[in-house]
């Protein structure tokens, strides 16, 4: 059956053919907005470079629009996901402007020898207004803070109209009010434009009342699905390997860690 979305089957990550974890079967639908949490060095990362065909799966399939795309050979439909990665790998030295890295978004959907349009450019530079960065959009990357690079990073992956929009920490480094400025963007972007997002993020408060599924992942284990009916104390204390209270607000749910005071 042809399904939208993006289907996990039975996926083991890893590398080397050594799996961080197995049997990962789960649809992302179109539209809908995934976090994926868990201690450091579960493949959290791994696991979006693996749907993403920048690492291969030690086993299992990745369908993206119900097409095959488990090692991405000639696979159209990579196209829909724009990725903004944790550590980007921009050169600091590389004189490109804010706009040209915005620009740069459109390489992979171009055709060869393509040349960017005056359309281009004025889309470019909508993205930036939409992050209120236009007027920043002649100053080089390398010398905007790291909140500014963050979203000419967004605006990049925005640009080439994607379907899905895998952020990994996309907020780390970035102070709590850009950071959440940040977030209601994404959040604007996912209700307006129906983009689906999978974010990688160490804090699910931050995050809570935006998401609509979860991924838990941690020591070879993982719990998917809708935020509410997965989510509690016990399966996050397992997977996260500490003691997890969940405390109840009428702001939602705030998740505090440590051993002690419980
Ligand atoms: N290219 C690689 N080759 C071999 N092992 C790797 C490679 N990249 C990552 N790893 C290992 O895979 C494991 C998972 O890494 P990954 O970056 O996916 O974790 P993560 O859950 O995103 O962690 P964090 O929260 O710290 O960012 C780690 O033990 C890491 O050292």
């Amino acid at each position: 059956m042809h399904r939208w979305g993006i289907t996990l089957e039975n996926l083991a990550i890893g590398y080397k053919g050594k799996p961080l974890l197995k049997g990962l079967s789960l649809f992302m639908d179109e539209g809908e907005f995934w976090v994926v949490v868990g201690p450091n060095g579960a493949g959290k990362s791994t696991l979006l470079k693996t749907i993403l065909g920048i690492v291969p799966p030690v086993e299992g399939k990745v369908y993206i629009h119900g097409i095959d795309c488990t090692f991405h050979v000639g696979c159209d439909e990579k196209k829909f996901i724009s990725y903004v990665p944790q550590l980007e790998s921009y050169s600091k030295i590389f004189p490109a402007t804010a706009l040209d890295v915005v620009l740069s978004g459109l390489f992979m959907k171009k055709k060869r020898l393509e040349k960017i349009t005056d359309k281009d450019v004025a889309r470019a530079v909508e993205w930036l207004e939409f992050f209120d960065m236009a007027h920043l959009k002649n100053t080089p990357f390398k010398n905007l803070s790291g909140g500014q690079q963050r979203k000419v990073l967004i605006a990049r992956a925005l640009i080439s109209s994607p379907h899905y929009l895998f952020l990994d920490e996309p907020t780390t480094g970035v102070d709590i009010k850009s950071a959440r400025r940040l977030i209601n963007a994404i959040n604007f972007l996912h209700k307006n434009n129906r983009i689906g997002i999978c974010m990688v993020t160490h804090d699910l408060n931050f995050v809570w009342n935006y998401v609509e599924k979860v991924l838990v992942l941690g020591n070879g284990k993982f719990v998917a699905g809708n935020k509410d009916s997965i989510i509690n104390e016990d399966i996050l204390s397992e997977i996260y390997g500490v003691k997890i209270k969940i405390l109840e607000t009428p702001a939602g749910p705030v998740f505090l860690t440590g051993d002690k005071h419980y």
